[in-house]
């Protein structure tokens, strides 16, 4: 115990026996075999996909497929049935969502989840302090008003959360998450909403945010256009499975990638800004 307490370890950490500061550094985020059931329903099916650090990945796939609760399993919001994760080999999976964020894992959510009735800077503010509590010196070299600045968000920084359009509240969770000083930043759905101005600004957003820090993205979105310009890999969930992986050009070649958005031709969320 003695020992993860000097090596910055968060009473949490302790708790779960694992230290989570700095152990992963440069390493990568591997999601091994994982399997989720609710009750009698499997949603995920012996997944596994990986990120490195400063990789882009995507993760596409039809509505029920399983893709945020595939988020949701690597940050340990819900539980896995089996298999694990591990970030810089450090397992994560069935830990606790602030394990997770301590480790290194930063998110947005389907759902926005922003304190609406602080500002903007202070919504930023608060993870930061997180940060400096769970992730010391990797957090203090955050600079907010440049983060601000980056995802177009210093005009409104002064502004309730609550008040700024639908698009303005997805760009301040990621800059919320990236307070963070994350490893790896899991978006989920992070361009719905946007025109597509906003969605080309918010590629050059995420892009330059993970080269500046280093940081892995793994990012779900029905925007194809998006996920394509944007990841050098994409992941295709299927009912659960992972029926496909490689690079944008592989994938959207794939025949069974095809099928699946054929066949999924009337569902109104999976699109191409492009049609
Ligand atoms: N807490 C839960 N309890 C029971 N079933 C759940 C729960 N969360 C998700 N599911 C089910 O798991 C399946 C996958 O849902 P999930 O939201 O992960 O899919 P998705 O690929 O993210 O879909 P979308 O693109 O529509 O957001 C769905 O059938 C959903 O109803």
């Amino acid at each position: 115990m003695l020992q993860m307490k000097e090596a910055g370890a968060t009473p949490s950490q302790v708790a779960l026996g694992q230290t989570a500061v700095g152990a992963a550094a440069g390493q990568s985020l591997v999601v091994t075999n994982v399997c989720k059931s609710f009750g009698g329903l499997q949603v995920l099916k012996d997944v596994s996909l990986d990120c490195a650090a400063g990789e882009i990945v995507g993760l596409i796939g039809p509505n029920g497929a399983g893709k945020s609760t595939l988020i949701n399993a690597i940050t340990s919001l819900m539980s896995v049935t089996s298999g694990e994760v591990t970030l810089g080999g450090v397992r994560v999976s069935n830990t606790t969502p602030q394990f997770c964020a301590a480790s290194g894992l930063g998110r947005t959510f389907q759902n926005i989840k922003l304190f609406t009735r602080l500002t903007v800077r202070q919504n930023v503010e608060v993870a930061h302090t997180s940060g400096l509590r769970d992730r010391g010196s990797l957090s203090a070299g955050i600079d907010i008003d440049a983060l601000l600045d980056q995802f177009d968000l210093s005009r409104f920084a002064d502004w309730k959360a609550g008040a700024l359009s639908y698009g303005s509240q997805r760009r301040l969770e990621i800059v919320r998450a990236l307070a963070l000083a994350p490893e790896f930043l899991l978006l989920d759905e992070p361009a719905a909403g946007m025109n597509a101005a906003e969605t080309t600004a918010l590629i050059s957003a995420v892009r330059q945010a993970s080269s500046q820090f280093r940081c892995g993205v793994i990012v779900i979105d029905h925007d194809l256009r998006f996920i394509v310009t944007l990841c050098s890999r994409i992941f295709v969930l299927d009912a659960g499975r992972i029926i496909a992986s490689g690079t944008p050009a592989e994938v959207t070649k794939d025949p069974k990638v095809i099928e699946v958005y054929i066949g999924h031709s009337k569902n109104k969320k999976t699109k191409s800004r492009e049609e």
